[in-house]
């Protein structure tokens, strides 16, 4: 098994650490993204540090509903998924919602969830199609998270849609915000303006990682 040291930080089977292990091999081993169009066949997986404190920070915040924008081949959503199940032990509720346009990628998030079994699959609700028409009903639940790992354009559009749902206090995630800085402005300055109710800072990891904390609007 490749090693890598930030599944350390995570409580999941061997089977399920496993699984994280040899996706996480199969994303180092794809190349450099380019464009959405060339990574059709491509992971374009979030960091192994950052999915490790994508599932602390679940885990510390006792999030329960959660949501993911997009999901590619499902692996940051197995990070989402553990800490969900594991959150949701007393109460038995929790979902996380996926999303995902591309049928193909759909199919392999569905088989890599397979492989990791219930203590992953049963958690999660995957949305095939386009985001913006998928996440505009049945988010019943107040939102605790929203993870925003998506192409740049979708990720203001996608804030706003979930926006309504989000619960005081929730967080939300933001991938590559410094290395798509270009990309995410619309988002940033969306988020920087007080009266939208939410307070920011960034994570230097690789890229930079957005993390903003919705604390309502007056
Ligand atoms: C960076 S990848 C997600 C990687 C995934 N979070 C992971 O770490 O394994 C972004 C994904 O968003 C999907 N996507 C892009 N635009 C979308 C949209 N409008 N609706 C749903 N999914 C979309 C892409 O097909 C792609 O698979």
């Amino acid at each position: 098994m490749t090693s890598f040291p930030h599944l350390a930080s995570i409580n999941a089977s061997p089977r399920v650490l496993k699984v994280l292990s040899d996706l996480h091999a199969d994303a180092a081993a794809e190349g450099p993204y380019l464009n959405p169009a060339a990574s059709l066949d491509k992971f374009v997986a979030l960091d192994t540090d950052k999915c490790a404190l994508v599932y602390l920070l679940l885990r510390a915040s006792g999030a329960r509903y959660v949501v993911e924008a997009g999901t590619s081949f499902g692996l940051s959503t197995i990070y989402l998924a553990l800490a969900v199940g594991q959150n949701a032990v007393a109460s038995g509720a929790g979902k996380v919602i996926a999303t995902e346009k591309e049928a193909a990628k759909a199919v392999r998030a569905r088989e890599n969830w397979a492989r990791a079994g219930p203590e992953v699959e049963q958690w999660i609700e995957l949305r095939e199609g386009d985001l913006r028409e998928t996440l505009k009903t049945d988010l019943a639940e107040p939102v605790d998270f929203l993870l925003l790992d998506i192409w740049t354009p979708m990720a203001l559009p996608t804030l706003k849609l979930v926006q309504p749902h989000l619960k005081k206090g929730a967080i939300v995630v933001a991938d590559n915000v410094d290395a798509a800085k270009e990309g995410y402005r619309e988002l940033v300055e969306y988020i920087g303006k007080p009266e939208n109710g939410f307070k920011a800072t960034s994570i230097p990891f690789s890229g930079g990682l957005g993390f903003y904390v919705y604390l309502g609007q007056e």
